[in-house]
C-alpha cells in the first residue's frame, strides 16, 4: 500500500519549483552542507556520508552505502536510518531552490529490506511551491539507479528564516559553526546563500 496523506497534497495554488540560477550544475557534486550533519558530514565516523549530485531541473541524485553502524535487524538497514537517507535527500534540494527549509512532515513507504553493504541509489525532485511550502518525493532503489524500490518518501518541507537556527540550536555549535573563517563553509551549514 502507498499513497501520501492528504496534508502533502499541494494547493491548488501550488507552483512549479524554480531552479535557481546559481545552482550546482547538473552532475556536479553537491559536497557536505556541514561537516558535522549526520547524514552527509565527514565528521561523522557512523553517518551516512551521504553524497548528492545535481539534477536537471530541482532534482538530485544522491548514493548512501548501509554500513554494519546502521543496523536495525541483523544485516540489514534499520528503517529509520533509511527516512534519514530520505530525510538528507529532499533537504538537499532546497539547496537548488537555495531556500532555507526544514523538514515538517516525512512519509516513508519500506517496500523491500536494504541488507547491510548495499549502496542505496536515491533520486529526488521538488514537485511543487506554495508560500513556504515546498512538496517534493525521493525513491530508493537496490543495485543501480533502475533496480527495485526499497523506499519512497514523499515531504513537506517549510521555509525558514536562519534564526530557526540561531533560536533553537545549542549555543556551542551555532558558535562553531559561525565562526567558521571559511564564508561558503559557515553560510552553507546553515545552507543559506552564500
Ligand atoms: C540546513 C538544512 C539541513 C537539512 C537536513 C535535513 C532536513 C532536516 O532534517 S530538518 C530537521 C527536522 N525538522 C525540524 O526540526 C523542524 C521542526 N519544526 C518546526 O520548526 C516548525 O514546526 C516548522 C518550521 C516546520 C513550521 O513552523 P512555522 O514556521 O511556525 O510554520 P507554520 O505556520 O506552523 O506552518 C507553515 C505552513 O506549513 C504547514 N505545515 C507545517 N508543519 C506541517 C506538517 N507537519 N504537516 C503538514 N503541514 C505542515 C502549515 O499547515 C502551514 O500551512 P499554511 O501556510 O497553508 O497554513
Amino acid at each position: 500500500m502507498s499513497g501520501s496523506s492528504a496534508s502533502l497534497q499541494p494547493p491548488a495554488d501550488a507552483v512549479k519549483p524554480v531552479r535557481h540560477p546559481d545552482a550546482p550544475a547538473p552532475g556536479d557534486l553537491l559536497g557536505a552542507h556541514y561537516e558535522h550533519c549526520f547524514g552527509c558530514g565527514p565528521g561523522q565516523p557512523h553517518g551516512l556520508h551521504l553524497e548528492a549530485r545535481a539534477g536537471e531541473g530541482v532534482a538530485l541524485t544522491a548514493e548512501f552505502t548501509v554500513q554494519p553502524a546502521h543496523q536495525g535487524a541483523p544485516g540489514l538497514a534499520h528503517g529509520g536510518v533509511l527516512a534519514t537517507a530520505l530525510d538528507e535527500t529532499l533537504g538537499s534540494l532546497n539547496w537548488l531552490l537555495r531556500t532555507v527549509a526544514v523538514t515538517g512532515r516525512l512519509e516513508t513507504d519500506y517496500v523491500r529490506p536494504v541488507p547491510v553493504g548495499t549502496t542505496l541509489h536515491l533520486a529526488a525532485e521538488v514537485t511543487a511551491v506554495a508560500g513556504r511550502k515546498i512538496y517534493s518525493r525521493a525513491v530508493g532503489r537496490l543495485d543501480g539507479p533502475d533496480g527495485p524500490v526499497a523506499v519512497r518518501a514523499d515531504a513537506l518541507f517549510v521555509e525558514v528564516k536562519v534564526d530557526h537556527f540561531i533560536d533553537h540550536g545549542r549555543p556551542e555549535e551555532i558558535r562553531a559553526a559561525m565562526s567558521d573563517p571559511d564564508q561558503v563553509r559557515r553560510a552553507r551549514a546553515f545552507e543559506v546563500n552564500p
